[in-house]
């Protein structure tokens, strides 16, 4: 169905184009409870219900970065990266949740670990939300509460003010779409609120507020003096027709992209601003069929409208895979009410090769039709890929990540030379292999080897590590035969 990886000869990159990796600190830090960090939601969650996570690990230690963030410093200079982007544990900061008290700590570990970075010429790419809510704050009802606007606004204002001198590039949210759907929509991701069709909805109505406050405290009072950028990381599975020939299922990719991208792009990026309007119909439709007395999705009033549009530097893009539409319908899985069965379609993920994450196939041409997508849906923003890469179970001759990398950053190339797209840099995920959420540590993201059975938490370069060191020392897509999985005819590379 889908076009194969176009042979394109592209290999170089532009001047400028900058070059990172990932992490987020529930995922490698540990220490959950150690000088002064509070309790959070994914403490909770992995304390209380272990049988949700597959292999039945949890955060509590991790990757250690709390105690070896130096390690890990020294193996992002050996990537030779120009940017780390890494998260700040809110607990670990601001323990209540509120900023009646700092922690002293938490504060030392994030310059010690700013400090280090600044010694290796690395810059900072900081998220200050990446899934780790305060439990006290979830105690509350979390993003479901309108409350959390002030919150946060109040957690990034301590963050700008402590760390501003040497952050300049900021996220205020990674991936919203996972933190309202999956884990206030559904019980995937912490705290797991599984109020299917109108937490999720909720979430999102305090998420984008939340967002745009924290843009214009930035703006109005630290963007003089700090000079710094505030963008927000917005993930896609992108959806296509099975049969690009199908008017249905081509209507139906753009309704599925609309719910799953637009929710939070279109009020940020778009002349319009406020949900995609499909979004706000197929609610309301369906929130009466319901017997809802009103939708269970409304459109911001003109005030939040205007509030909201234009409220991030660059457009942040998390992209892993492509899904397919294969018609009209209500998924069989579909809860109801649900953001799934509002948009109405049926998908598959029966499109191209396997990775050790059932959601994630590898189908890079879906990647340079998102971003083809996104050019002309929100006039031509300046993009960052803040997340891209592959699972597998654990190998160090991981001949398959670099395959992805190669194919996948070949398209970036692809979208930049042939239709102007404007992306400005791009970060691996991940540096090391950390805690994956449910999936523990069974599916590894890693450019390193994390080994979780020996105390010492031992990195090993991964062959991706030597791939990813190449590109970046000569920004072009390494073509060396070492590279290439022996086992395989070489196809096109
Ligand atoms: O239905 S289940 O819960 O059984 C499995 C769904 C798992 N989700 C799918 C979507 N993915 C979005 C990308 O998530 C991103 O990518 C990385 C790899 O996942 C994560 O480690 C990063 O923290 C996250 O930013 C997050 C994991």
């Amino acid at each position: 169905a889908l076009s194969q990886t176009s042979s394109a000869h592209y290999t170089k990159f532009p001047e400028g184009f900058t070059f990172g990796v990932a992490t987020a600190a529930y995922q490698i830090e540990g220490a959950w409870n150690v000088s002064g960090k509070s309790e959070n939601v994914w403490d909770r969650l992995t304390h209380t219900r272990p049988d949700m996570i597959a292999d039945g690990t949890n955060g509590d230690i991790a990757c250690d970065s709390y105690n070896r963030y130096r390690e890990d410093v020294e193996e992002l200079a050996y990537l030779g990266v120009d940017f780390y982007r890494f998260s700040l544990s809110w607990a670990r900061i601001l323990p209540t949740g509120q900023v009646n008290y700092l922690n002293p700590d938490g504060i030392r570990y994030y310059n010690d670990l700013l400090e280090a970075l600044e010694a290796k010429n690395i810059e900072p790419l900081v998220t200050l939300f990446h899934w780790d809510l305060p439990q006290s704050l979830q105690d509350l009802g979390g993003w479901a509460n309108p409350k959390m606007i002030e919150y946060f606004r109040d957690y990034a204002d301590v963050c700008f003010r402590e760390f501003g001198d040497k952050i300049k590039s900021w996220i205020t949210f990674n991936e919203p779409y996972e933190i309202c759907e999956d884990a206030y929509g559904d019980e995937k991701k912490a705290p797991a609120v599984n109020s299917h069709g109108v937490g999720n909805y909720l979430c999102s109505d305090t998420l984008l507020k939340a967002h745009a406050e924290v843009y214009h405290l930035y703006n109005d009072t630290y963007r003089s003096k700090q000079n710094g950028k505030v963008m927000i990381s917005i993930n896609s599975i992108w959806y296509e027709p099975k049969d690009p020939e199908n008017a249905e299922q081509v209507t139906l990719a753009e309704v599925a992209n609309q719910f799953k991208f637009g929710w939070f792009a279109h009020p940020i990026f778009t002349e319009e601003g406020g949900y995609p309007s499909i979004m706000v119909e197929n609610v309301a439709r369906q929130s009466e069929a319901e017997g809802y007395p009103r939708p269970r999705l409304e459109q911001f009033d003109e005030y939040w409208i205007q509030r909201i549009k234009g409220t991030s530097d660059f457009l942040g893009i998390n992209h892993y895979t492509t899904h397919l539409i294969t018609g009209a319908g209500v998924d069989p899985v579909a809860k109801s009410p649900s953001w799934l069965k509002d948009i109405g379609a049926l998908t598959t993920m029966e499109v191209g090769e396997e990775s050790a994450s059932e959601w994630l196939r590898v189908v890079p041409t879906g990647f340079a039709n998102l971003l083809r997508w996104c050019k002309s849906s929100y006039n031509d923003p300046p993009i960052y890929i803040t997340e891209n890469g592959v699972s597998d179970r654990g190998t160090l001759q991981d001949y398959k990540r670099i395959q992805y990398f190669n194919d996948y950053l070949t398209e970036i190339l692809n979208v930049i030379y042939e239709d102007g797209v404007n992306v400005l840099g791009y970060t691996a995920w991940t540096l090391m292999d950390n805690f994956e959420w449910r999936a523990g540590f069974s599916e590894r993201f890693g450019l390193y080897y994390v080994d979780i059975n020996d105390p010492a938490l031992p990195r090993t370069p991964k062959l991706s590590a030597e791939y990813y060191r190449q590109l970046t020392n000569t920004r072009e897509l390494p073509q060396d035969d070492r590279f290439k999985d022996p086992a395989k005819v070489h196809d096109e590379f």
